[in-house]
């Protein structure tokens, strides 16, 4: 069979250079080629030295890039990817968008937590919401995906089966994330100085972050009513991670033997989700370079209160592993191909 051949724009950025070297590995794709305007004609091992004597690709023009590709992944800033959607749209590519430009289905919401317009709105009717493990069937002939936020498939994947047993108040939700600093990007910022970051760890945008409302939107399509959360992020003084702790009130008495084995049925024939023994906590240690979400259920019986923890690779899981499961699912492939990394312990 012929190999895909994948096309990255904005493969100069973290999540685009992720995705660059996690498609290398695919057993199934070609890399036809990589673009970036700032770095254009030099090679991708010039500006990451890990790719040398391996990947040798230079920079190209958005078109020439889109031209060779069956399948476009963009990782751009949010507000760039309209453009080369409605190009590949025309030409028939798949189009992959790494960023949030058709993540979320009300263009009121995009307005409001990303101050932008939609400048194609009959593209978003072509788009699907990218999270395989929720809305797989939707993406097996979706022309564009919307890869989720990292921070919203920790969260989404952590409570999916819960949101659909409706025992909890759905209104009563509290999140806190913490990420690595790879989420923000390459650009410098004075959050993720070296010496302000190091040996710190705060929240930010408390109550006020934009994947609000793409989180609400993904929890309230699974127990079909409205959900209102309190998310805070946090900043951890690390590279790659992210591990979300959510706190749900139970509407009756719970037993957590019960609600495991919920998720374990929930969960059974998901390769990339593990949901943890009972007594264990999913770790950053435990999943990092990999495309795994792990999950842990724990009880506050108290207050009869779950505790959910999730951890991911912001990275892999979080950007460029999903985009390539949604790239498999869409192709035709094992949903794992090209992604069977096993974690490192240390
Ligand atoms: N980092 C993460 O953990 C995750 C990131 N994402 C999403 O992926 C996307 C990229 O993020 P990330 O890699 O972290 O960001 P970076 O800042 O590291 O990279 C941004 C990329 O966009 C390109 N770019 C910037 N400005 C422009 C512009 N005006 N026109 C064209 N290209 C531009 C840059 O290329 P150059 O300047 O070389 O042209 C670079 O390749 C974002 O939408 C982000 O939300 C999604 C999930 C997780
Ligand atoms: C640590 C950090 O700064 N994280 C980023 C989110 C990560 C991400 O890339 O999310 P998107 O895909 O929606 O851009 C932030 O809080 O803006």
């Amino acid at each position: 069979m012929k190999k895909i051949r994948a096309g990255v724009i904005g493969a100069s950025g973290y999540a685009g250079a992720e995705l660059v070297r996690l498609l290398w590995m695919h057993p199934e794709v070609e890399l036809a080629g990589i673009n970036s305007k700032s770095y254009l004609g030099q090679k991708i091992a010039d500006l990451y030295p890990s790719f040398y004597q391996i990947i040798d690709l230079p920079f190209e023009e958005e078109d020439s890039v889109i031209a060779k590709s069956d399948v476009v992944f963009a990782s751009l800033p949010h507000g760039l990817s309209e453009p080369l959607a409605k190009k590949c749209d025309a030409l028939g590519k798949v189009f992959i968008d790494l960023g949030a430009d058709f993540r979320l289905d009300n263009e009121a919401d995009y307005q409001e937590w990303y101050h932008l317009q939609y400048q194609e709105p009959q593209l978003h009717k072509k788009a699907v919401y990218g999270l395989p493990e929720l809305f797989r069937e939707d993406i097996k002939t979706a022309s564009i995906i919307g890869n989720p936020g990292c921070y919203p498939t920790s969260i989404a994947l952590a409570l999916a089966p819960l949101m659909k047993l409706d025992i909890i108040h759905e209104q009563h939700l509290i999140i806190d994330s913490k990420s690595g600093t790879t989420g923000s990007g390459k650009g410098l910022s004075d959050s993720t100085h070296f010496p302000r970051l190091n040996e710190s760890f705060a929240p930010y945008k408390i109550g006020a972050h934009r994947h609000t409302p793409e989180i609400e939107q993904t929890l309230g399509k699974l127990c079909g009513k409205d959900v209102s959360i309190s998310f805070t992020p946090h900043l951890l003084p690390i590279n790659r991670g992210i591990v979300s702790t959510i706190y749900a009130d139970a509407t009756d008495e719970i037993h957590v033997e019960e609600l495991y084995a919920q998720y374990v049925k929930f969960y059974a024939n998901e390769p990339f989700v593990r949901v943890l023994p009972l007594g264990k906590t999913a770790d950053l240690k435990y999943m990092k370079y990999t495309n795994y979400c792990d999950v842990s259920l724990h009880m506050d019986e108290r207050n009869q209160r779950i505790i959910l923890v999730s951890a991911i690779d912001n990275m892999v899981k979080g950007a460029g592993g999903q985009a390539i499961q949604n790239m498999n699912i869409r192709f035709g492939y094992p949903e794992t191909m090209g992604l069977s990394m096993v974690p490192a312990s240390f």
